[in-house]
């Protein structure tokens, strides 16, 4: 298959190496600088002691174009999709993929007038280091489900050939699948960033451990989760799997980004507001981040 990428970030980068393996790769950046270092040296995949790399095509993302490629993968932060979205013109017949964490980009694909939009969730840990080489920090597993459409032959064309390189499991409900990621997410990106420590020691701390326990619980009370142990048990698993990564809210608050804490935290707080649910614990790590980026720990 063609596949493009739109964003040559951590998770961009990542999925851009093992996908080229077996699909036609062309990655989207948004800087010439980054398209001539991929087009000349191709993406460089640190994982253990090992380093190897892999040719891709790449371009602006302003040379995307309509019908170019099969699958259009969105690898930019939540809060960069709709201005990303509003430059694309894309068509009926495209075929889009939203990694994003977090439920705060719904409204906007709910928006799109597009019939196959598919969402995913990976649950791996990946760094930039530079603009064509990123280090696999935790191998996890990836996800993808049908958000519109009913084309799930396209998604296995898609996921098949990754069966060995970078398994994609093919979930039957979208919802439960980013719920999951979101618990996941609600719970290690703030702890890690106030803590700045990495994913394993919130469980290998018993007084982080403490803060973990009690912030899953207050998430579980304002989703009503129903199978609340299988979500427990599903962040303790990807905590473990990615015991040394830094969680990409601590990376954004170490390198001065902005978070996605209002797609994870913020989208909680407003759940909690409309079924009027108390939310202390959510409301005090949603402030915390935003104040670490307000005094530029996150611009
Ligand atoms: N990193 C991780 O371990 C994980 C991340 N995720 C999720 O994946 C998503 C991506 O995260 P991550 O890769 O870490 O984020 P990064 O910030 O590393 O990457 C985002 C990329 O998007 C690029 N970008 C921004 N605007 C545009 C544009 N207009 N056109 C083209 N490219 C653009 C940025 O370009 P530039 O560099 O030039 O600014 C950057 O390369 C997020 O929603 C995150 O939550 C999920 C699981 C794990
Ligand atoms: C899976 C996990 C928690 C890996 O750190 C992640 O999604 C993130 O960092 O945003």
């Amino acid at each position: 298959m063609r596949i493009g990428i739109i964003g040559g970030g951590s998770i961009g980068l990542l999925i851009s190496y093992y996908l080229s393996f077996k699909h036609e790769v062309t990655v989207y950046t948004r800087t010439s600088n980054q398209k001539k270092k991929l087009l000349k040296e191709g993406v460089f995949l640190e994982r253990s002691n090992n380093k190897d790399n892999i040719s891709v095509n790449a371009k602006l993302y302003t040379e995307w174009s309509s019908g170019t490629e099969d699958l259009t993968v969105f690898c930019v932060k939540q809060y960069q999709l709709t201005e990303v979205i509003q430059n694309m013109n894309i068509g009926a017949g495209d075929h889009l993929l939203f990694l994003q964490n977090g439920m705060g980009h719904l409204k906007l694909l709910e928006s799109l007038n597009i019939p196959n939009i598919y969402v995913g969730v990976i649950e791996h840990g990946a760094y930039r280091i530079n603009n064509n080489t990123v280090s696999h920090t935790g191998i996890g597993i990836a996800r993808i489900a049908n958000f519109k459409g009913v084309e799930n032959s396209f998604i296995r064309s898609f996921t098949l050939p990754l069966k060995d390189s970078f398994p994609f499991v093919v979930e039957e409900n979208y919802m439960e699948m980013l719920l999951k990621k979101l618990v996941v997410n609600a719970v290690i990106n703030p702890l890690t960033a106030i803590l700045k420590t990495p994913n394993g020691k919130l469980i290998e701390n018993p007084y982080y451990k403490q803060l973990f326990d009690s912030l899953f619980n207050e998430v579980n009370d304002i989703l009503q989760l129903e199978a609340k142990n299988t979500y427990y048990q599903n962040l303790v698993d990807i905590c473990k799997q990615t015991a040394n990564n830094r969680s990409s809210m601590l990376k954004d608050i170490e390198e001065n980004r902005k978070t996605e804490v209002d797609a994870i935290l913020g989208y909680l707080i407003e759940v909690a507001a409309k079924k009027e649910i108390d939310a202390p614990i959510v409301n005090t790590y949603y402030h915390s981040i935003k104040g670490m980026e307000f005094e530029g720990e996150g611009k």
